[in-house]
C-alpha cells in the first residue's frame, strides 16, 4: 500500500518533471505507433471520425501539468487524502484534455491508468510490481468527491455486461500490463524484433484478452469477439513482424475501422506498459529478464 510522506526512495531520477515527462512520452509513443487496428496512429484517426494523431499529441502534452502535479501531490500525501487529491487532479486533468481537443475524450482512459502509476512511484514504489501494486491500493479506496452525473460509457458497460472496465483493472494491479504486455513487450525484444514490432505484439496480446468497455460500448460482445480473436489470429501469424501477421493486422484494422471498433481501452494499456517500461528504475534488468525466461516456458 501506498507509504507514508517521507519514505520514498527521494531518488533525483524519480523527480515529478522526470515522472510527468516520462507518462507524457508513453503517451505519445502509444499515438505514434502504427499501424494499429482501429486505433487513432500515424495513418489517421483509425475508427474514430473525430480524433488524429496532432490531436492526440496535443492532448498528451495538456496532461504534462497534471502528472507533474499529481507526482508532487503524492509525495506529500499518502492514504484517503492522496486519493481524494487524485480524483480532484484526474477530474482537473479531464478538463484540460476537454479544453485541448475540443470535448474530444483522447485520453480518459489513460490519464487515470498513468496518474495512479505516476502516484505510487512518486509515493515510493521502486519497481514495476510495486507500482502496479501500489496503484491498485490507491484505485481501491474511497473517494467521497466523485460527481454524481449520468452514468459513463464505462459504467452502462459494467452494469450490463458485468465487465470491471478501467477502474476493475486498477483495482487488479494492472494485470494486463503486468502479466501481459510488458512479458509480450520483452519477448520480442529478446527475439530480436524491432522496437515498433515489439510494441504491435504487446498491444495485439492486451487486445486479445482484455474486456475493453469501448469494444463493448460500441459493438456489444459480438464486437468484443472481433477484436479479441482478430488479435489472437495476428499473434498466431507470428505477429506484427512476420508477412502473415502484417497482412492479418491489416486485415484487422480494416475490420475493426468498418465496424468502428476501437480497443481504446488496450491503447491505454499499451502507454501504461510502455510508462513502466521507460522509467529509469534504479534495480530492474534482473526482473526483466526473469520476465522473458517466464514467457518463453
Ligand atoms: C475510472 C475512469 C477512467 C472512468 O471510468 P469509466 O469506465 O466510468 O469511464 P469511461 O467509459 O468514460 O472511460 C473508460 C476508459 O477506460 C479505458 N478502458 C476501457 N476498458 C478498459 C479495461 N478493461 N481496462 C483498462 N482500461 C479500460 C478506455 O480508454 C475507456 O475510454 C476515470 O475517468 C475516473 O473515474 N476518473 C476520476 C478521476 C480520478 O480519480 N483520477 C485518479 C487518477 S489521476
Ligand atoms: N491511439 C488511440 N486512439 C484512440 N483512443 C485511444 C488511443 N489510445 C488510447 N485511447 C483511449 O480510448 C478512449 C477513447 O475511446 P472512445 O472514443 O470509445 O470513448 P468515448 O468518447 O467514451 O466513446 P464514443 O467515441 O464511442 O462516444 C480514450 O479514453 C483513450 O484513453
Amino acid at each position: 500500500m501506498t507509504r507514508p510522506p517521507g519514505s520514498g526512495p527521494g531518488d533525483p531520477a524519480m523527480r515529478a518533471d522526470v515522472l510527468a515527462g516520462t507518462a507524457v512520452r508513453a503517451l505519445c509513443a502509444e499515438a505514434l505507433l502504427s499501424p494499429k487496428p482501429g486505433l487513432v496512429d500515424a495513418r489517421g484517426g483509425g475508427a474514430h471520425d473525430d480524433m488524429d494523431l496532432p490531436l492526440l499529441l496535443a492532448s498528451a502534452e495538456a496532461l504534462r501539468p497534471t502528472f507533474r502535479a499529481v507526482a508532487f501531490t503524492a509525495k506529500r500525501l499518502f492514504g484517503v487524502g492522496l486519493r481524494e487529491e487524485l480524483g480532484r487532479l484526474g477530474r482537473a486533468g479531464d478538463r484540460a484534455m476537454s479544453r485541448a481537443t475540443g470535448e474530444v475524450n483522447t485520453h480518459r482512459g489513460a490519464l487515470w491508468a498513468l496518474g495512479l502509476l505516476v502516484a505510487a512511484v512518486a509515493g515510493g514504489a521502486d519497481d514495476e510490481r510495486a507500482a502496479a501494486g501500489d496503484a491498485a491500493g490507491l484505485a481501491a479506496l474511497p473517494d467521497r468527491w466523485i460527481p454524481v452525473g449520468p452514468a459513463s460509457h464505462g459504467e452502462l458497460v459494467r452494469r450490463r455486461y458485468g465487465t470491471g472496465g478501467a477502474r476493475g483493472e486498477a483495482e487488479a494491479g494492472f494485470p494486463h500490463v503486468i502479466e501481459v504486455a510488458l512479458p509480450r513487450l520483452r519477448l520480442a525484444r529478446a527475439d530480436g524484433r524491432t522496437e515498433e514490432v515489439a510494441r504491435l505484439d504487446a498491444l495485439l496480446a492486451v487486445m486479445s484478452l482484455l474486456h475493453d468497455t469501448c469494444v463493448l460500448h460500441r459493438g456489444g460482445r459480438a464486437g468484443l469477439r472481433v477484436v479479441q480473436l482478430g488479435a489472437s489470429a495476428v499473434l498466431a501469424e507470428g505477429g506484427a513482424g512476420t508477412d502473415r501477421g502484417r497482412a492479418a493486422l491489416l486485415e484487422l484494422d480494416d475490420r475493426l475501422r468498418g465496424l468502428r471498433l476501437s480497443p481504446g481501452g488496450s491503447g491505454d494499456l499499451l502507454a501504461a506498459a510502455l510508462f513502466l517500461d521507460l522509467l529509469p528504475w534504479p534495480r530492474r534488468r534482473p526482473r526483466a529478464e526473469r520476465e522473458v525466461m517466464a514467457c518463453r516456458r
